[in-house]
């Protein structure tokens, strides 16, 4: 079988008495969709930063193409980040910059180079997600939440990264504006081919996105599967959470 290429083993991460995470175990293979979910404060943040390198883990494995992540060094790890994008809750867009100079940040490091060039790459990526050029100049506080989105779309695509990460993706948008946005992160992993890994609490975005889902509980990934059968798992918790139940196991 093929190396997974985000395969995360027996991950832990405890702050103070609080054992957030108690050995996470979760493969994401080559070009898939994959989306936690999980309760608030259950660790999908904590884990997302540990695979970026943000939250060092007390135990565990997090390997990307079959490398271990885990204790690498700035220099290494800086060399598995180019390998990463991500669209960050709420956009992160920077206000004192065009659009365009937005989306291709990582591109020049925030240097101003080769105008002509990277407004060109702007251009194409914001097409990507159903952008025109007159977008280029504005600021982003000029533009709608869901706009916004799109820009930080633009810019997670434009270094082509091989994951991507989404951080609730949906958060802040209006059903109708985030399943635009669903449908355009389902079109950037079919069409460019990058692994995704999604945190997010929206089960609708989930259903939509996902090829496969994991929901986190307590420390632990307690069920995986295809997305077909999220609402068909067998699993109490599972069911408790993703028809939104007071009553259930989960307390
Ligand atoms: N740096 C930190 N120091 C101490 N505790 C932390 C730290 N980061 C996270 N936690 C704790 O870890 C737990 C899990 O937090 P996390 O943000 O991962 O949850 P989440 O599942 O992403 O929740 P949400 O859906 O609300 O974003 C919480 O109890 C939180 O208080």
């Amino acid at each position: 079988m093929a190396t997974p290429k985000i395969q995360i083993s027996g991950l832990a991460k405890t702050f103070g008495a609080n054992r957030v995470l108690d050995g996470v175990d979760l493969a994401v293979e080559a070009g898939e969709s994959m989306t936690i979910i999980g309760q608030s404060g259950s660790g999908k943040s904590v884990t997302l930063k540990c695979i970026l390198g943000l939250v060092r883990p007390d135990a565990g494995s997090i390997r990307i193409d079959g490398e271990e992540i885990v204790g690498l060094g700035e220099r290494d790890l800086a060399r598995v980040r180019a390998k990463f994008g991500m669209l960050f809750q709420g956009s992160a867009l920077f206000d004192s910059l065009p659009v365009w100079r937005n989306v291709t940040f990582a591109l020049t490091q925030g240097r101003a180079r080769d105008t002509a060039r990277m407004r060109a790459i702007a251009q194409e990526n914001l097409e990507r997600v159903g952008l025109g050029p007159e977008v280029l100049n504005l600021r982003p506080s000029e533009l709608s939440g869901g706009m916004q989105k799109r820009v930080a779309l633009a810019r997670a695509i434009a270094p082509r990264p091989e994951i991507i990460f989404f951080d609730e993706p949906t958060t802040g948008l209006d059903p109708i504006r985030a399943d635009v946005i669903n449908d355009l992160i389902m079109s950037l992993v079919d069409d460019l081919g990058i692994t995704a890994l999604t945190i997010t609490h929206d089960m609708a975005s989930a259903r939509k996105i996902a090829h496969r889902v994991a929901m986190l509980y307590q420390g632990k990934i307690i069920w995986h599967g295809p997305r077909d059968r999220l609402y068909d798992s067998g699993n109490p918790y599972v069911d408790q959470f993703v028809q939104g139940n007071a009553e259930g196991p989960i307390r």
